[in-house]
């Protein structure tokens, strides 16, 4: 396996002097080509912060985020973004078929190129006869379906997901689950998936990136040993599940994230310092 996505040292701080905050804090971690991987981590802990950055949408204070060996200084062409408001990502004056083409605009792309490709991406995810509606005239579940063909037709080499399935009830949310990770596994698609949801976050994962509470720091990387063949029923139920997503929760809620993240504010405290001791002798 050859690495898709190689994130050193990353560290970003929103404004500067006494109001600067941490968001995310020195994180180092690689994802490997093909790979599903899953972040969760508590509420505001700097998550989609991180994914500005992978997605070069906000330059790092510190640290490199590299995709397929190349540097990432602005969003990558090659890059696919899935957000949980599905709502606003579609653009309702178009129909389904024109909005899963239209990023393919900015591609060498023929129009019957263009064409083939946004069908076969919604044949993938299960929308083969609406591409002619608007996405208004959908179920919310049907249109996240439509941002995910619409992310899977320009063929990406990392697909990023912010909460994509935060939005829909239960039973649809199960069945997008199964959606992506069908279509992950045929399409090869490299996938790094941000959630609150610790089950979720086992379901879908090849491996399961827990992070501290603000400023974001990796406390486990746990690769997840469930068969790639996954169920909501059995898989569920079954003892490696049950394990795993224990263990999640135990890193997420129990004193280890509080100790990483204690040491992560020790850290900061003490490079401020060391700036303020700089700057005095200069
Ligand atoms: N543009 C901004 N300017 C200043 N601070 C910001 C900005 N965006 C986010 N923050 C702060 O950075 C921290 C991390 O925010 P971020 O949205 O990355 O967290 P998150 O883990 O995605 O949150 P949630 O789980 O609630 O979606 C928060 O304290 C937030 O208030």
């Amino acid at each position: 396996m050859s690495t898709m996505l190689e994130v050193s040292d990353l560290s970003h701080r929103y404004g500067a002097g006494d109001k600067a905050h941490v968001a995310v804090n020195d994180l180092t971690f690689t994802v490997e080509a093909g790979q599903l991987a899953c972040i969760v981590g508590p509420s505001g802990c700097g998550k989609s912060t991180l994914l500005r950055a992978i997605a070069g949408l906000v330059p790092p204070t510190s640290g490199t985020v590299s995709l397929h060996g190349d540097l990432v200084t602005g969003v990558p062409d090659d890059l696919a973004v899935v957000f949980q408001d599905y709502s606003r990502s579609l653009f309702p004056w178009l129909t389904v078929a024109k909005n899963v083409e239209f990023p393919l605009r900015w591609t060498k792309l023929h129009k019957a190129e263009r064409r083939k490709r946004a069908a076969s991406a919604l044949e993938a995810v299960g929308l083969a006869g609406v591409g002619a509606k608007f996405p208004w005239q959908l179920s919310g579940g049907m249109q996240q379906r439509v941002s995910i063909a619409r992310a899977l037709a320009s063929r990406p080499a990392l697909l990023i997901m912010d909460e994509p399935f935060a939005s829909v009830d239960a039973q649809t949310r199960f069945e997008l689950e199964d959606l992506l990770r069908r279509v992950q596994r045929e399409q090869g698609t490299t996938v790094l998936l941000v959630t609150h949801d610790i089950d979720e976050s086992v379901y879908l994962g090849d491996r399961v990136l827990v992070l501290s509470k603000s400023p974001a720091r990796i406390v486990a990387d746990l690769p997840v040993g469930l068969p790639a063949e996954r169920d909501q029923i059995t898989t569920r139920e079954s003892a490696e599940f049950v394990t795993l997503r224990g263990e999640v929760a135990r890193l997420l809620h129990g004193p280890a994230s509080a100790a990483v993240a204690d040491e992560a504010e020790r850290e900061l405290v003490e490079s401020e310092e060391a700036v303020v001791k700089a700057e005095a002798k200069s």
